[in-house]
Formats: structure tokens, C-alpha cells, sequence
């Protein structure tokens, strides 16, 4: 079978301009007008299955969202190739358009002004979806996602997680293949995203879509995506199943302590104590929460080096966890190394 997202050495350059700050910058730009080269995406190769989800994670400005959009046909690639479905997105964005679908967590494809339901019927006719199929994956949707009660509404009226629930039926009417969502449960509260999430699964299971997400959101990722691929600056790092970070970045420890009263300079006497290591060091209602890297340091000497630079009541060693992991690496608090031999 092969695969229905697929790109070798995919590379997206920017040219920008360089302009010194104020006016006289401006000036100065304006006669000798002088650009930099920004390689947002630079030799990624990716190959996804029918019917997987995965997330596509990394720090800001790693090339996530640059990706997406080489993928969906917005932006064309400096060089290298992409297949979504068999298409080449840029060269044929109709028939790469009805194969797939966007959702933002921040941008809405309702319109604004008119009905949920009138919303749909144009995004129906769009797509040119006949008219009994229109019916059949409106019933579906608006049953799953229990959109009655809305579909009368403009969407400016609707709450944020409202409007979520309207999207992605909205996304899903022309029936797709591949879905990408984009931060999709962005500013929703813990039972819309909990809602969504399902709803995505279900999908996914009833109809055998595929999914590319990004989410900084680790609940996302756990609960809808299996394998995960990591970048950073334009690269893929890891590629693999979510659960194998735990094993293979598992050296990253934690020790949490709490602490006596009187230690306003907590965070910083750790930090000074555990100087030649760099550990990460949170502080809590409690005390404190020191993560550092086991290779360079045992957690034996950790909470010695605490236990003489504070008042230490209690002291518990936590094991590592993916969310962990991957929020130090969503922060740039952690470097990976380019996974040798990618594997999946
Ligand atoms: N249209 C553009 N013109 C110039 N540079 C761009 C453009 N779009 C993106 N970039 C640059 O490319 C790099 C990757 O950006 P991208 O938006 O893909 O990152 P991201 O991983 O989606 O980040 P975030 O999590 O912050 O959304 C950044 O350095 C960004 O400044």
C-alpha cells in the first residue's frame, strides 16, 4: 500500500527582508534593499498511511505550520516532492482540495454572518457533494456532533467551543481523506476539547481518515495520536510511536520538594547549588521541581546537593514522563540530537 501523505527531501525557503530598526533603517532599506534566506522546512521526508494519526509537534518556529501548508497546496516547496492522495497539492489544488480538509483552532471556515446550516449547504455545493450524500454526512454529523440545537445559529454567535464543534462538521462535509488540524482545541475548556477529541477518534474509526495534527496540547496528542513526529529548525528529530519517547529520552528525571517556610530565594539557592548541571527548576506553592538530565547527574546527588542548600520537609523522585519531554522540547529547553536512523 502506498502511503496517502508522502514527501522526500521537502524544502521551503523564505526570503526576507533586512531591515535595521527605525526610520533611518527604513531609509537605508528603501535605497539598498537587502534580504535573508529563512529555511523553514529543510529536507523532510514523510510517509503516512491510510487511516494513521499523527502529531506533528516542535518549538515555535520549527516549520510546523509551513509544512501544513506545503502539504494543502498554500505554499509551493523550494524543492523536493509531496503527494497527498495521489495530487501534488500546489501544482493541483481542486483536486488536492477535495481530498482533504483544514481545521484552525484559530480561524473559522463558517461564515460569519449567516446560519450554521446555510454554512454547510455552500460548503456543499462547493465541493459540488450530490445531494444525497449531503444528507447522509449531514445527518451523521450534525447526530455526532449534536449540532441541532446550533444550526440556526450565525456563527459570530456561537461560544468558541460551539463554534469548534461546527468546523470540524464543517470540514468533514465533502468527505475528505486527510484531515489536518491545526491547534484545533485552542482556548476550548477541558470537556469541549474531551468532546472533540472523541469526536475525531470516531471519525477516524468510522471512516478511516487520516490525521495530521499539531497541538501544543498534550492531551491531543496522547489521545488521538499514536506516532509522533518531532521537528526542530526545519528538521525531523524523532519519528516514532508516542510512547517510545518515554524510553528513549527517559534519562530526563524529576525531584520534587517541598520545602520549609522562609525560603523566598528557593529557585535560585537550587540553581546555584546545581549550577554545573543546568537542571530545569519550576517553583510550586510547596517548594520546588528540579528536572535534570540522569547521564550527567544521579537523583542520589541531586537530592543531597537540595537537602544542604534548603530546608527540605519531603523529597519524592518522579518518573519521566512524554509530557514532560515534549513540553521541554515545545520551550526549547531541550535539544535532541537528529534521530539516527528514524524509525517508526
Ligand atoms: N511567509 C513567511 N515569510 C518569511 N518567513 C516565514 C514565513 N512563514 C514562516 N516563516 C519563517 O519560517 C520559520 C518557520 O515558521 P512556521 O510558522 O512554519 O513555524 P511553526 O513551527 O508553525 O511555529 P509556531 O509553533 O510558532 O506556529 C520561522 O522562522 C518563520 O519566521
Amino acid at each position: 500500500m502506498s502511503p496517502i501523505i508522502a514527501a522526500q527531501g521537502l524544502v521551503k525557503r523564505f526570503r526576507r527582508p533586512q531591515k535595521a530598526p527605525g526610520l533611518a533603517g527604513a531609509v537605508r532599506h528603501l535605497l539598498r534593499p537587502r534580504h535573508e534566506t529563512v529555511t523553514a522546512v529543510d529536507g523532510i521526508d514523510l510517509s503516512i498511511d491510510e487511516g494513521e494519526s499523527v502529531a506533528y509537534v516542535g518549538p515555535n518556529g520549527a516549520g510546523k505550520s509551513t509544512t501544513i501548508k506545503l502539504l494543502t497546496g498554500i505554499l509551493m516547496p523550494s524543492a523536493g516532492t509531496i503527494d497527498v492522495c495521489g495530487v501534488r497539492p500546489h501544482s493541483d489544488r481542486p483536486a488536492n482540495a477535495r481530498n482533504i480538509s483544514v481545521v484552525f483552532g484559530q480561524r473559522t471556515q463558517l461564515w460569519w454572518d449567516i446560519p450554521v446550516s446555510e454554512s454547510f449547504r455552500l460548503l456543499g455545493d462547493i465541493y459540488a457533494v450530490p445531494g444525497a450524500d449531503f444528507r447522509t454526512t449531514m445527518d451523521e454529523l450534525v447526530d455526532v456532533l449534536d449540532l441541532a440545537p446550533l444550526l440556526g445559529v450565525p456563527a459570530r454567535q456561537l461560544s468558541l467551543g460551539q463554534r469548534m464543534r461546527c468546523d470540524l462538521g464543517a470540514s468533514l462535509i465533502h468527505s475528505p481523506r486527510v484531515l489536518f488540524l491545526d491547534e484545533p482545541t485552542i482556548g476550548l475548556d477541558v470537556a469541549v476539547k474531551a468532546r472533540l477529541r472523541e469526536f475525531v477518534g470516531s471519525m477516524r474509526a468510522r471512516r478511516g481518515l487520516t490525521v495530521l495534527l499539531t497541538s501544543h496540547d498534550l492531551g491531543d496528542i496522547e489521545e488521538l495520536c499514536p506516532r509522533m513526529i518531532m521537528i526542530d529548525k526545519g528538521r525531523i528529530v524523532y519519528d516514532g510511536q508516542f510512547d517510545e519517547v518515554t524510553r528513549r529520552f527517559g534519562w530526563e528525571q524529576k525531584v520534587v520538594a517541598t520545602l520549609g517556610d522562609g525560603t523566598p530565594d528557593a529557585a535560585e539557592r537550587a540553581r546555584a547549588a546545581l549550577a554545573r548541571v543546568e537542571p530545569l527548576i519550576e517553583a510550586t506553592a510547596t517548594g520546588l521541581v528540579v528536572t535534570f538530565d540522569s547521564r550527567v547527574i544521579s537523583s542520589g546527588e541531586v537530592i543531597k546537593e537540595l537537602a544542604l542548600a534548603l530546608p527540605v520537609v519531603d523529597l519524592a523522585l518522579e518518573e519521566t514522563s512524554a509530557e514532560s519531554i515534549v513540553r521541554r522540547l515545545y520551550e526549547g529547553n531541550l535539544s535532541f540530537q537528529p534521530a539516527e536512523g528514524t524509525e517508526r
